[in-house]
């Protein structure tokens, strides 16, 4: 199969999310769409997987028209997305999820063949030579394996083209390692294979042609190897980067009692655990899912209670015994999951950002005020936006990550609580945000931040607690001293 589209343009009111975009997608060849946020590679891949229909222009597979009016229509034609949320329904089993909407195959009177069923899920995945075995129970896989699951569906429906949009997204190295190997399997299979991802790195290990947007428009198309870091960089965002993400470090730290302090706290998934983090300073925090980093985080938000064990706050005993209290004593927490804990997608992009600590005169919402400090953020994090005014599940995912972000910093915080800060944001916007934090630190903010890019962690903070079983395995004070290699050491 050979997808060539021609010409596509798509609008959402008054946002051009691609103009003119021409797309050449070879069989047996894998092919990585990049751009910063909101450049248009979703509306791209949801255009020609059914899921959104192009203004103008066309598509051609095989040199026929093709013009898909759903997702199941693309299906039927061979084409498929797996979307970048997780879509496994955790109640069901392996194969359950592998053959959803089509269990009517492995049925005969009534009766469904699970033992059939089984096979020909197993069967899939071990064509994406992941380790997953359909008899074991769903949560003991991690999400890399679920994805993985998600893939065996797209596969269940024999496609010829499968197309991923920003799926390693939520995954960690590890588990984004093993749905690389499965893209490439796809792609020496001689299917099409098209993925969204901010990451070079996973660029460079996959990818055999790379095409470029900005801003709704193709920037162009590449061979893989043919642009150096910098080089794609500097196409995506229009700018030279080569500076470096990361701001330089304080030549001194601030000087100062620890703003956040752990005595021995434990909770469940927590042994016992001492920390400090200073006004000014950023502690990051490495470890593998469920190590305890992101516990961390939730006992000083106030989502998670403590089992015994001290935490201070400026000195004071800490008060926050749910999230609001955490947020009333000027302790910002961004979730790890943006849409479900972070914001509400329904509300406006103003509502969401003041939504922590709304403007107030008198007893009245203080909407002018309101406008003023939304439009500031966006200003400040680069949010691309139609208004303040657009509902914010128009955002694409970036930019709904730099929302979250924007509503822990208009509180003016004390303490910082990040998850995976920069999750799905792109390289430009990431410098911005990375500037903003250390901007933020230097005021005497304690940023405290779980990542799964070790590189964000080496590059941005001023230490770093390694996590191995629940507790503190290491503690790198120069983390500009370490490498990556060295923190997955002490992880594993
Ligand atoms: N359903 C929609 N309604 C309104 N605007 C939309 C809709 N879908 C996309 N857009 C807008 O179109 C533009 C392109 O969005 P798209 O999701 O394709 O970007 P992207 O390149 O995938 O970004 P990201 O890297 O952040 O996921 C954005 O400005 C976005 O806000």
């Amino acid at each position: 199969m050979k997808i060539v589209a021609t010409d596509i343009a798509r609008s959402f009111g008054s946002t051009r999310a691609l103009s003119g975009v021409s797309i050449t997608l070879e069989p047996g060849r894998v092919h990585a769409l990049v751009g910063e946020n909101g450049a248009g590679k979703s509306t791209l891949l949801k255009i020609l997987a059914g899921a959104e229909r192009p203004d103008t222009g066309s598509i051609a597979i095989d040199g026929q028209p093709y013009a898909p009016r759903s997702l199941a229509e693309a299906t039927a034609l061979g084409v498929r997305l797996v979307f970048q949320e997780i879509t496994i329904n955790p109640s069901l089993t392996i194969a359950e999820n592998v053959f959803s909407g089509q269990l009517a195959r492995f049925r005969s009177r009534g009766l469904l063949n699970q033992a059939a069923m089984n096979r020909a899920a197993q069967a899939l995945l071990d064509t994406l030579a992941v380790d997953v075995s359909v008899a074991q129970p769903l949560s003991r896989l991690d999400l890399g394996q679920w994805k993985c699951i998600e893939v065996a569906r797209a596969l269940s429906t024999e496609p010829r083209a499968v197309l991923f949009d920003e799926s390693t997204a939520f995954l960690n190295h590890r588990e984004a390692d093993q749905l690389l190997a499965a893209m490439r399997a796809l792609g020496k299979r001689g299917l099409v294979v098209a993925f969204v991802s901010h990451h070079l790195a996973e660029i460079a290990a996959v990818a055999d042609q790379l095409t470029i947007l900005k801003d709704g428009s193709k920037v162009g198309d590449f061979a893989a190897g043919e642009l150096d870091r910098d080089g794609i960089q500097s196409r995506m965002v229009g700018r030279d980067l080569s500076r470096g993400l990361y701001p330089a470090r304080p030549e001194a730290r601030l000087a100062g009692a620890p703003m956040l302090r752990f005595i021995g706290v434990t909770a469940e998934g927590l042994e016992p655990t001492s920390l400090s983090v200073t006004p000014g300073e950023i502690l990051g925090i490495a470890g593998l899912k469920g190590a305890g980093g992101e516990r961390i985080l939730e006992i000083a938000a106030g989502v998670v209670r403590p089992r015994s064990g001290g935490v201070t706050v400026g000195g004071a005993p800490l008060v926050a015994k749910t999230p609001a209290d955490g947020w009333a004593s000027r302790i910002a927490y961004l979730p790890g999951e943006r849409t479900t804990e972070g914001l509400i997608v329904d509300a406006s992009v103003l509502d969401n950002l003041v939504m922590a600590k709304p403007p107030r005169r008198g007893p009245f919402f203080d909407r002018a005020k309101a406008r003023t400090m939304a439009q500031a953020m966006i200003a400040r994090l680069l949010i691309k936006t139609s208004s303040e005014k657009a509902r914010s599940g128009s955002l694409s995912g970036g930019n709904l990550q730099k929302v979250v972000l924007g509503k822990c910093l208009a509180i003016d915080p004390r303490v910082l609580l990040l998850n995976n800060p920069t999750r799905g944001v792109d390289v430009g916007a990431r410098t911005e945000i990375y500037r903003s934090l250390r901007e933020a630190a230097k005021e005497g903010l304690a940023i405290l931040m779980v990542s799964e890019d070790l590189n964000e962690l080496i590059g941005l903070s001023d230490r770093i607690l390694v996590m191995r079983g629940q507790r503190i395995a290491a503690s790198i004070d120069d983390p500009a001293a370490t490498s990556e290699d060295a923190i997955i050491r002490h992880m594993t």
